[in-house]
């Protein structure tokens, strides 16, 4: 039997462009199709969790948006009318299978953070273990600028491994991962990737739908994360769910390329995609390489690249020796203003609301010598 057919613990992470209508609404349609599906699966005795997106997307309507918004407060504001709709969708439709549903919304220190992600372990055991389907989405409305996926696919693979899952799939609006954007003359299905290097030649650069946020590239780099901590992970679009549980093979299998029950951080220090690097003084390498020091603005000379608060960095000494990752806590912007600046200098450019630190000792990883990278 297939993998995805054995799995008896499936964590199913299901994107927002497979659930609104060309014009980025709701549809309603897509929710109980996916619902009718992994009910069933659940009622022949599988553990599902399910990772929804599409809280903005239900939120518009009511809001009176004709499309998403591009700023942060009115993302927060439709995420948090949307999400009750979409929950009560979600609880109906479950209910009519005589299912139960919880909701479980979190953030990026949720599930990266090791005194946090202990209480979002606990609680998804918990309502898996009384025969219950937690939703889970990430918490928009309190996610800042500071600290955010943004898309689910990352959260999905972290969820995965906090409950241990046997598989990871996660629905799109495209049936596989292909060579270059599906649209481009010549891009062909990848079936199947065995090893990372076979995605050095693959393109997911260009944008995916109007209403998903990650695109292509956010959903191999969750793959990556999930098969580095064992659990292999499959991509392909919302209407092959059954099939794909059902083992057939559809979409792009993604195998795994560690053991599972992988360490916490091993993703961090593996897997993720690094977005940029931060240059440090020779104090703060020893704080972060010797002790078990947060890395602070004060410590930082300089900031390379473009990224987000939540993003995977690299952490340089005075050689540009790669010495750390970890995520950061400030978009690169942010950063760039208060380098060098001890907290009371942060707080006085940036604000109360500013991070303590640019880079938490929680999520950070030091690397080996041996791995260290010129
Ligand atoms: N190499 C590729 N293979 C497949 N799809 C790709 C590729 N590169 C970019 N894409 C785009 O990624 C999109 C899926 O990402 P996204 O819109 O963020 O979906 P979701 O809302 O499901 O997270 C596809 O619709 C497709 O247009
Ligand atoms: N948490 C957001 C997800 C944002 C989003 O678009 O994610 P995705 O469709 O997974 O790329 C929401 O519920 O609207």
């Amino acid at each position: 039997m297939s993998t995805f057919a054995a799995a008896s613990r499936v964590v199913v992470k299901v994107g927002s462009s497979s659930l609104t209508t060309p014009d980025g609404m709701l549809d309603l349609g897509s929710v109980w199709r996916l619902v009718d599906v992994l009910a069933r699966e659940h009622g022949r005795g599988r553990e599902i969790v399910l990772v929804s997106s599409g809280a903005i997307a239900a939120g518009l309507l009511p809001m009176g948006l004709e499309r998403r918004p591009a700023d942060l407060a009115s993302q927060q504001a439709a995420a948090a009318v949307g999400q009750g709709l979409l929950m009560a969708h979600y609880q109906k439709r479950f209910s009519e299978h005589g299912q139960k549903v919880g909701q479980v919304l979190l953030t990026v220190e949720d599930v990266t953070r090791r005194g946090h992600y202990s209480n979002a372990e606990r609680a998804l055991n918990a309502l898996i273990g009384y025969g219950i389907v937690p939703i889970v989405n990430e918490n928009d409305s309190v996610a800042t600028h500071m600290m955010r996926f943004g898309d689910n696919d990352r959260l999905a693979a972290l969820v995965a491994q906090l409950v241990q899952a046997d598989a990871l799939v996660l629905l799109t609006d495209v049936d596989a991962l292909y060579t270059d954007h599906p649209s481009r003359p010549g891009a062909r299905r990848i079936p199947v990737v065995h090893h990372r290097d076979e995605l050095l030649s693959v393109d997911t650069s260009r944008t995916g739908s109007k209403v998903g946020t990650g695109g292509m590239k956010s959903k191999v780099e969750a793959a990556t994360i999930a098969t580095s901590m064992g659990i292999p992970t499959l991509v392909t679009s919302a209407t092959n769910v059954e099939a794909v549980l059902a083992g057939e093979s559809v979409g792009t299998r993604f195998d795994p390329i560690g053991r599972r029950q992988g360490s916490r951080r091993r993703w961090l220090a593996h897997a993720s995609e690094i977005r940029g690097s931060l240059d440090l003084d020779a104090g703060a390498v020893a704080a972060v390489v010797d002790g078990t020091a947060s890395l602070l603005p004060v410590g930082i000379t300089a900031v390379n690249g473009e990224f987000e608060a939540g993003d995977p960095v690299e952490l340089r000494d005075e050689d540009g020796v790669v010495v750390a990752r970890g995520l950061v806590s400030f978009d690169s912007a942010d950063l760039r203003r208060v380098l060098r600046r001890d907290s009371a200098g942060v707080v006085a450019e940036l604000g109360e609301d500013a991070p303590g630190e640019a880079v938490h000792r929680d999520v950070l990883v030091v690397l080996p010598q041996g791995r260290r990278v010129p």
